[in-house]
């Protein structure tokens, strides 16, 4: 896919739905932040120095002796897009909302599938990501690997041999690796126990952010978890960790839908079916409700008590219904309430097609 299909379509392959765990687990995230040796911090970059960087990464996505490793990248600045499309990639969770400031002073590279991405000059010189659907840690940090060995034939990094990779921030120095998982709890939440486990979760050295990373709001019952630490433990052990941790929250959240069923079981009928009735019929829709019913529709789906929806429809339209796709469907700008009722629109339609 060429940057321009990717801005022009929703689906990305971590929506998938595909991998292992995905009825709880939507997505599994590393990246590994790097810099480049005797140039200063993005954030004190001028404009010399922050050309300079995307000039070495293009040399270096277009290393044939690093091909193979690479897999095929394309790096387009930022300022080349319209914020219409930059904005595309934030909801996609291609790019960080932090890469749109100063936005002429970044780049952005892409393989594509999509399933790697580099932000260039957003907090370090490099933030290497790979995404994938389900629990797949391993297999994601196995790819991040890869392309930072095949960067690596070109570029210096900023190392010390004693705290290992140089970064703008002190929380990213040592692996410079972020490990993370996008898991949905509404079953924690109807029984009334997310605090206790979302507070647990930090007292074991990992952090709980919202659906777009550091500062956003968890819409949709969907969590994002992930180190703390990148000094002192290996990629590998960062990585176990966290799958060994995933694995508890996710037998509790089982547990906690087995019992909601057992329990309220026409509570839980009567929430999943009034979402899918709001979602195929409801003539105004704000994003925030529309995030809310999916989170409802898509337990009903995952526990079975409704067939025929395809979680990946669920996990594309998260993405379709943000302003910027909707702008850019509408082919103009919409007021607030405008977009509310294209966005019903839209979700009926994809609705009116389903066997259900
Ligand atoms: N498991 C995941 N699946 C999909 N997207 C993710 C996942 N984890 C994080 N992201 C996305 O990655 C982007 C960055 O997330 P976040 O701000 O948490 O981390 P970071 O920028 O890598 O770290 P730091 O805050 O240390 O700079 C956000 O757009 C977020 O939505």
């Amino acid at each position: 896919m060429t940057l321009r299909e990717t801005v022009n379509n929703a689906h990305s392959h971590w929506m998938d739905a595909d991998g292992p765990e995905s009825e709880i687990i939507i997505s599994s995230r590393v990246r590994v932040a790097r810099n480049l040796a005797g140039i200063p911090f993005p954030h004190l970059l001028n404009k010399e120095n922050s050309e300079k960087v995307i000039h070495a990464v293009r040399l270096a996505i277009s290393n044939k002796e690093a091909s193979e490793l690479l897999g095929g990248l394309e790096l387009s600045s930022l300022g080349e897009l319209s914020p219409l499309e930059r904005q595309i990639l934030v909801d996609k969770h291609l790019i960080s909302p932090d890469l749109l400031n100063d936005f002429q002073r970044k780049a952005v590279v892409l393989r594509e599938d999509e399933v790697v991405s580099i932000m260039v000059n957003e907090e370090d010189h490099l933030r290497i990501q790979c995404i994938l659907p389900g629990l797949q840690l391993k297999e994601a940090w196995d790819v991040v690997n890869r392309v930072d060995d095949g960067l690596e034939k070109t570029l210096d990094y900023a190392f010390s041999e004693k705290v290992g990779y140089l970064t703008s921030c002190p929380t990213n120095v040592g692996t410079g690796m972020r490990a993370s998982v996008m898991i949905h709890l509404p079953g924690l939440k109807l029984a009334k126990q997310l605090a206790g486990v979302l507070n647990a979760i930090n007292k074991l050295g990992l952090t709980v952010r919202g659906l777009y990373g550091e500062g956003t709001e968890a819409l949709g019952d969907l969590f994002q978890i992930s180190n703390q630490i990148t000094l002192g433990q290996s990629e590998e052990e960062i990585i176990n960790n966290l799958i060994s941790i995933a694995r508890q929250i996710l037998a509790q959240e089982q547990a906690a839908r087995r019992n909601l069923y057992k329990d309220r079981r026409e509570v839980i009928e009567d929430r999943v079916f009034r979402a899918f009735g709001a979602l195929k019929y409801a003539r105004i829709l704000s994003s925030e409700e529309a995030m809310r019913l999916f989170s409802d529709l898509r337990l009903g789906v995952e526990m079975k008590i409704i067939s025929g929806i395809p979680v990946r429809l669920l996990n594309e339209l998260m993405v379709k219904i943000r302003p910027a796709f909707i702008t850019k469907m509408a082919g103009r700008e919409l007021t607030p309430y405008q977009r509310d009722i294209f966005r019903a629109g839209l979700i009926r339609r994809e609705f009116a097609n389903l066997p259900v």
